[in-house]
């Protein structure tokens, strides 16, 4: 089943949203100048009831920006998190760094526009558990990710990635299913394409994210029994 993250929650309605569709994974944004961002404060009262993994809920995940060790140690002392999402500039020395001082697991979002940016996928590998393959963004962008812009998803087509792997950036309900078809990819994350102004989630766009992506493993499962 193509795993999904909802990344980017910021307010009940969208963490529910995400939980009914039971989604794999949450994303928090502890980057401030994102407009989802949260405090560790703000993510433990909006998420520290949720269900962890071992009891049926989704896995935590983290969402950071070349931060500090302190940081991400306060993130983590409000609200336990499964996974180290990095979203920066951090290099693989970084990602194994933090891996070992926090104990969790890195995902490593690497920006992708050329096939030339795939060959950082062997350099990561030692160091990370999971890659999260997001467009590179703009020249001057705002922010490293969640900007609703998508890469060339043919630069994947027979490409090996050397460990579990989310597919991101400009998703949405209508495009989901053709993205998974594409690129084979076993998760995707999705920010803006949920959200009914910047940095507000829709609850219907989210159940309409999640459905699709499931569908698109139902008929992927169809397709290969026929
Ligand atoms: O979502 C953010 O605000 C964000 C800020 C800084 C780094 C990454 C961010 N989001 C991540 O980017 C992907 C793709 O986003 P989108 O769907 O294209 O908007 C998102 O899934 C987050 O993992």
């Amino acid at each position: 089943m193509t795993a999904v993250k909802i990344c980017g929650l910021n307010d009940r309605p969208g963490l529910d949203a995400a939980l009914a569709g039971r989604a794999e994974m949450i994303g928090l944004v502890f980057f401030q100048p994102s407009p989802r961002a949260v405090t560790p404060a703000e993510a433990a009262a909006l998420a520290g009831a949720v269900p962890r993994a071992a009891e049926g809920g989704p896995l935590r995940v983290g969402l950071f920006v070349d931060a500090s060790e302190e940081a991400i140690a306060a993130a983590l002392a409000a609200l336990p998190l499964d996974i180290l999402q990095l979203h920066g500039e951090e290099t693989p020395d970084r990602c194994a760094e933090l891996r070992a001082r926090f104990g969790l697991p890195v995902m490593k979002a690497l920006g992708i526009a050329t096939a030339d940016d795939l060959r950082l996928l062997d350099a990561y590998a030692p160091a990370v558990d999971r890659f999260l393959l997001d467009a590179k963004p703009a020249p001057g962008a705002a922010l490293p990710g969640g900007n609703a812009a998508s890469f060339d998803w043919s630069l994947l087509v027979g490409r090996a990635v050397p460990r579990p792997w989310l597919l991101a950036g400009g998703l949405t309900p209508a495009n989901v299913a053709d993205a998974v078809r594409a690129t084979g990819a076993p998760g995707v994350d999705v920010s803006s394409g949920v959200e009914a102004s910047r940095g507000v989630k829709d609850p219907a766009r989210i159940a309409a994210f999640i459905a699709a992506a499931r569908r698109a493993t139902t008929e992927a499962a169809g397709a290969a029994r026929a």
